[in-house]
């Protein structure tokens, strides 16, 4: 190896999804996660939203998400979201391609939307739920690098919803009423 030039892995990573033996992929169809949506009524289970390549050896992780432009009777296809086991452990998206919002939650619930486009870098602290929405009407693919220790906690539902209407972005609060949930309308 001393005085060895070799290539790189990726050579075009900025365009290219990564591939190799050392790579996973996983496919996230409708039927795995009907219920994070408000209305499911109808919608084909196979439709493919989300589809997540990453590397898995290491202590750091590096991976791409893709989510198709699909939208669920009107709600913004999105990852199904969620907190890291370990709260010292950060994360870094950085928005390839497409046009989307990271909600971001706090530990107290608070909820907030970072814009995603093409080229845009997100700071995740380890003590902030992520999920990655699709607003646009192609793919959405975003590059995360995150430790390999970090875990994935899904226990907690985030407390906006963003749906599409007419072209225009609406977000709605997502409450537990009286038992049932209910969205009203906040922007
Ligand atoms: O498991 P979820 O919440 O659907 O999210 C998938 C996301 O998680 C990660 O695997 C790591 O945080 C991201 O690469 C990807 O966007």
């Amino acid at each position: 190896m001393k005085n060895k030039i070799i290539e790189p892995r990726l050579t075009e990573a900025w365009k290219s999804i990564p591939m190799g033996e050392d790579i996973t992929k996983a496919q996230t169809h409708f039927a795995n996660i009907q219920s994070i949506y408000a209305n499911p009524e109808g919608f084909d289970s196979d439709t493919l939203m989300y589809t997540v390549y990453a590397t898995k050896d290491g202590t750091l992780l590096w991976g791409q998400t893709i989510l198709e432009p699909v939208f669920v009777n009107g709600e913004c296809n999105m990852t199904r979201g969620h907190f890291h086991v370990r709260k010292d452990r950060d994360e870094y998206y950085w928005c390839q391609q497409g046009e989307g919002l990271l909600a971001l939650m706090d530990e107290s619930g608070t909820c907030w939307l970072e814009k995603m486009r093409s080229g845009s870098l997100h700071h995740i602290s380890g003590q902030w739920a992520h999920r990655c929405i699709n607003t646009g009407n192609t793919p959405l693919s975003i590059i995360a690098c995150w430790p390999a220790d970090a875990g994935h906690d899904y226990g907690r539902t985030f407390p906006i919803r963003v749906y599409k209407e007419n072209g225009q972005i609406l977000l709605k609060e997502h409450k537990i009423m009286d038992g049932r949930i209910g969205d009203k309308h906040i922007l």
